[in-house]
């Protein structure tokens, strides 16, 4: 049985328990964070982030989202440190935002929702591939951006200039020589949890790395988000906005922070 999924009323986040049972599970993301309830952990290390900017492939629509693929065959473009044990392999960068600038996360804090959040995919290397980590506990990293209305972002402009090529779903085009790490903010202090993928089949085998300190984007680049489709070439069309999952039950988690 195919399990299509999107982020509208008929096949969004309120009906993938359907197909994904999971969706209903003890660690389930994104979350909405309160600061005044996570802990401070002095054992956690320092975020350790290594991408070689060789190993960008292409950007890809995918029908929920975009995303910009890494060459995954070797240690090239990796995270170490951190809340996370071992070496895990950056996979894929991706986005989630709102159909306007009030809302697009998919993690809150104290409830507020940011126009845009940026997912940095990683996968465990003591697993053969990406597919076998994605169905263990500890199998994904995903580190997490809040992207806040400002002043334009000039490192962003070089994933949203590529946008125009890959308007419909399915749409694919090379992608070469970006380096991720221009993406991150200058300070690498995180809260993280047990957690899951955010999208169908929602597994719960990431650990989750959201940092604190957000990037900036203008209301221009963000309306550059909002000119890609769901939907493909000869297909109803329909705008590629509002593509978040709403946070998530804690169930009892606890969730810690690298910074006093
Ligand atoms: N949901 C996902 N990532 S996320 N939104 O949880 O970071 N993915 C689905 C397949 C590859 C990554
Ligand atoms: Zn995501």
């Amino acid at each position: 049985m195919s399990h299509s999924w999107g982020y509208g009323p008929s096949d969004g986040p309120e009906k993938w328990f359907g197909g994904f049972p999971v969706a209903n599970g003890p660690r389930q993301s994104p979350i909405d964070i309160i600061p005044g309830q996570t802990s401070y952990d002095s054992t956690l290390k320092p975020l350790k982030l290594k991408y070689d900017p060789s190993n960008s492939t292409d950007i890809l629509n995918n029908g929920h989202s975009f995303q910009v693929g890494f060459v995954d065959d070797i240690d090239s473009s990796t995270l170490t440190g951190g809340p996370i044990t071992g070496t895990y392999r950056l996979k894929q960068f991706h986005f989630h935002w709102g159909a306007s600038d009030d809302r697009g996360s998919e993690h809150t804090v104290n409830g507020i929702k940011f126009p845009c959040e940026l997912h940095l995919v990683h996968w465990n290397t003591k697993y053969p591939s990406f597919g076998e980590a994605a169905s263990e506990p500890d199998g994904l990293a995903v580190v997490g951006v809040f992207l806040k209305i400002g002043a334009a972002n000039p490192r962003l402009q070089k994933v949203l200039d590529a946008l125009g090529a890959i308007k419909s779903k399915g749409k694919q085009t090379t992608f070469s020589n970006f380096d991720a790490k221009t993406l991150l903010p200058s300070s690498l202090d995180y809260w993280t949890y047990d957690g899951s993928l955010t999208t169908p089949p929602l597994l719960e085998s990431v650990t989750w790395i959201v940092l604190k300190e957000p990037i900036s984007v203008s209301p221009t680049q963000m309306g550059k988000f909002r000119s890609l489709m769901f939907s493909g070439d000869g297909e109803a069309p329909c705008c590629m906005q509002d593509n978040y999952r709403p946070p998530q039950p804690l169930k009892g988690r606890k969730v810690r922070r690298s910074f006093k």
